[in-house]
């Protein structure tokens, strides 16, 4: 619901408000220049000081005002015409003509009103409010992307989109909400929305002696210079009539002849806040204040277009559900939970079989849940699983929703996942047992697809029909994915002595066949996976990227699994064979931004992508590498290519662990023990650790952490979920 508040709305307004975010940040600038224009103002000189000069001078001077961007003018009346004047505040001497920049009156016109009156302004404020809207539904889905209120200082990750959009839209939204509230305020003022201020000018009678020189009257002495707004001079023709003088405090009554203060009618609270609201919208006697106005203002047409990219995306990786009725009138609600998106090819394929059969379906996304989806008489629950057991992207936030709602639809839950994972569908069952602990009834009990069979999702798809009392035939026809050749350009195989071969495969995309030009290779990190289809299979496998496409080559370190049909293909792969493949972004396993030192642990083929980002790291920060092999004469993969990390310094250090050397056996997790000092030493400096390899080692990494963390009063669930403790495991 917030996105889709947040989402197309934004977009447009954000591009709709361009004019009056540029415009603002324009303006901004302003008093920072007009500061750095307008002479000082002495803090010795008083009112009566400036005012004799000023008089001495203009005897017809009737008001010398200090104006908000700080330039003091003085209007008066000589030989029947009218002057204004810029007044020099040390020496009262004129510094010519008063008149506003042509350019500034233009953009604050535009700003104010787009040059259209009062409709123009009318529409100012509904972008106004729209701004106040977009922030806090920004702020709030960042805080629910970050882990919540307290946690949304954390490193925005992500794409790049995702980034930019996230943190330059953290660093915006407090000018924004500030520039749309005082907007708002200044709005509801222009059209009379406000309460009228309240106090009336009490009546005075001034003495009516003859007028004394001006700079001797004393409360005008008492008012220093730099606390002026305005001073009017008493009509020269009246003997009663008198000066006002207006501060921030309030307006003086001031008797031209004695210069006491015959009345004083005190700024009401109204006027205080009208003042304060002024300041902050516009920067006026708050330069950096204005500034700061103005970068956030400069962000929001860089918002609009980075939105703009991430809802592009968002909506093409969501395949097209035809018939969809409104979450409210459906009997069968279908939410899916997928990363990868084959699982919305499943749901697609259940929600076409059930409308045809005569339900009404509504499908969405699982993170999406509402009161609506769950007042459904049914439901049903498709769902992938990733990392160990956890929920996929599009599922993260359904068991936090799901306690927070209310209703009991009959349910059907049907996992997603894959065998060889040690936590098969795990997250399915999580989401079946908190359905089942609400008290929801089952339709049909739930069931688990590996690798997406399409017979036991048709299998799944007769129960379910038997269930609900009609035939339902689940045909359901994989789309594969797009994939590009790939070209083995080159190969180098380890560890075949000590029985567990591994090849580092680095490939190009195919030259072009007429011209002979090498080709291109899509965009990817190192930490990035590859999919790899092998021949015959519609199931890809997946392969940490152990180069970036900068590096002009896409390299993988791939262990042989004993009956492994893609490893086992891409072993007897020789140069100049084609494979089948696409990349899948894994923006979650990447060094994070700055200098902070790196921590990189991995075993066997883990190595991939952490020699990637050590060869990514010509910046030369700390990087210090524990890689645990079996032989240092059989598989020390990268043995050179690190050697000369380490003597160009993108590498700091490096402990290798080898389990079968004869000289005594290590694992990884050994050299972190008797490393603990050390590696706390640079946690503390606020090191990010990232991990690749298989579960058992990294399982045992862990162990290995804990007492190295603890002493700092941290865990690794803390580290993990501030990004600082990152693993891709297998
Ligand atoms: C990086 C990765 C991690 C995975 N982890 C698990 C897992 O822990 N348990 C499991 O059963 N399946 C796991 N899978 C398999 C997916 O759940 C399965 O391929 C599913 O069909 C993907 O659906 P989707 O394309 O809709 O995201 C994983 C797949 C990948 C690529």
């Amino acid at each position: 619901m917030l996105r889709r508040l947040h989402g197309l709305p934004g977009i447009v307004l954000a591009l709709a408000l361009t004019v009056t975010a540029v415009t603002g940040a324009v303006l901004s600038v302003q008093p920072a220049l007009d500061r750095a224009a307008a002479p000082a103002i002495p803090a010795a000189t008083s009112v009566a000081d400036l005012a004799a000069q000023v008089a001495a001078r203009h005897p017809g001077v009737s008001v010398i005002r200090l104006r908000a961007d700080g330039s003091l003018t003085a209007a008066f009346d000589e030989d029947g015409a009218r002057g204004v004047e810029q007044i020099d505040p040390a020496t009262g001497a004129g510094l010519g003509p008063y008149a506003v920049s042509e350019t500034t009156r233009f953009i604050t016109n535009l700003h104010r009103s787009f040059l259209s009156g009062d409709a123009g302004r009318a529409a100012a404020a509904i972008g106004a409010l729209a701004m106040l809207g977009l922030s806090v539904s920004g702020v709030a889905l960042l805080a629910r992307r970050l882990g919540g209120a307290g946690a949304l200082l954390r490193p925005v990750r992500g794409t790049p989109a995702q980034r930019w959009h996230g943190e330059l839209g953290r660093l915006a939204a407090l000018g924004l909400l500030l520039s749309s509230l005082t907007g708002l305020w200044m709005s509801a003022g222009t059209f009379g929305l406000l309460p009228e201020a309240q106090g009336t000018s009490p009546a005075v009678t001034a003495s009516g002696g003859a007028p004394a020189p001006v700079g001797t009257l004393a409360t005008l002495k008492a008012v220093k210079l730099q606390d002026l707004r305005e001073l009017s001079f008493p009509d020269p023709a009246d003997p009663a009539d008198v000066f006002t003088l207006a501060t921030a405090e309030g307006e003086r009554v001031v008797d031209a002849a004695t210069g006491a203060t015959l009345a004083l009618k005190p700024a009401t609270a109204l006027e205080r806040v009208n003042d304060l609201v002024r300041m902050l919208h516009t920067g006026r006697r708050a330069w950096v204040l204005g500034l700061f106005l103005g970068l956030a203002s400069a962000a929001v047409p860089v918002l609009g277009g980075t939105g703009l990219v991430l809802w592009l995306r968002r909506r093409a990786a969501r395949p097209r559900i035809a018939a969809n009725v409104p979450a409210r009138s459906a009997d069968t609600v279908i939410l899916v939970g997928s990363e990868g998106n084959s699982t919305w090819g499943f749901a697609g394929t259940l929600h076409a079989a059930l409308t045809a059969a005569g339900h009404k379906v509504h499908t969405a996304a699982m993170n999406d849940v509402s009161s609506a989806h769950l007042a459904a008489p049914r439901l049903l629950v498709l769902a992938a699983t990733y990392g160990e057991g956890a929920a996929p992207q599009s599922a993260r936030h359904f068991l936090a929703r799901l306690a927070r709602l209310p209703g009991r639809p009959a349910v059907a839950v049907l996992g997603f996942g894959d065998r060889s994972f040690p936590h098969f569908c795990r997250f399915a069952r999580a989401v079946a047992d908190a359905l089942d602990a609400r008290g929801c009834p089952q339709i049909v009990p739930m069931k688990r697809v590996d690798r997406r069979s399409a017979q036991e999702f048709a299998q799944w798809g007769r129960d379910l029909g038997a269930a609900l009392g009609h035939d339902l035939v689940l045909a359901y026809m994989a789309e594969p994915p797009k994939t590009m050749p790939l070209v083995l350009a080159g190969r180098e195989l380890y560890g075949e002595a000590v029985g567990a071969p591994v090849a580092i495969l680095r490939f190009q995309a195919p030259s072009d066949p007429r011209t002979g030009a090498p080709g291109r290779l899509p965009a990817f990190e190192a930490g990035d996976l590859v999919g790899i289809l092998p021949p015959g299979d519609v199931m890809p496998r997946f392969y940490s990227l152990g180069s970036s496409a900068r590096d002009g080559i896409l390299e993988i370190c791939v262990r042989l699994r004993e009956g492994g049909l893609c490893s086992s293909f891409l072993h007897a792969l020789q140069p100049g064979a084609t494979i089948d493949a696409f990349i899948r972004e894994n923006p979650a396993f990447r060094p994070a931004k700055g200098r902070a030192p790196l921590i990189l642990i991995g075993a066997g083929a883990g190595i991939g992508p952490l020699a990637g980002f050590v060869r990514a790291n010509a910046a030369g920060r700390p990087v210090h590498l524990y890689w645990g092999g079996r032989s240092a004469a059989s598989d020390f993969l990268y043995e050179h290519e690190l050697a000369q990390h380490l003597a160009e310094r993108r590498l700091t250090t490096l402990r290798t662990a080898f389990s079968r050397d004869p000289d005594g056996s290590a694992y990884v997790q050994d050299r972190i023990a008797a490393d603990a000092p050390r590696l706390r030493e640079l946690v503390r400096q606020g090191a990010q650790i990232l991990v690749c390899g298989g579960r058992d080692m990294a399982e045992a990494v862990t162990r290995a952490l804990e007492p190295v963390v603890r002493p700092l009063g941290l865990d690794l669930p803390t580290l993990k979920s501030s990004g600082r403790y990152v693993e891709d495991v297998y």
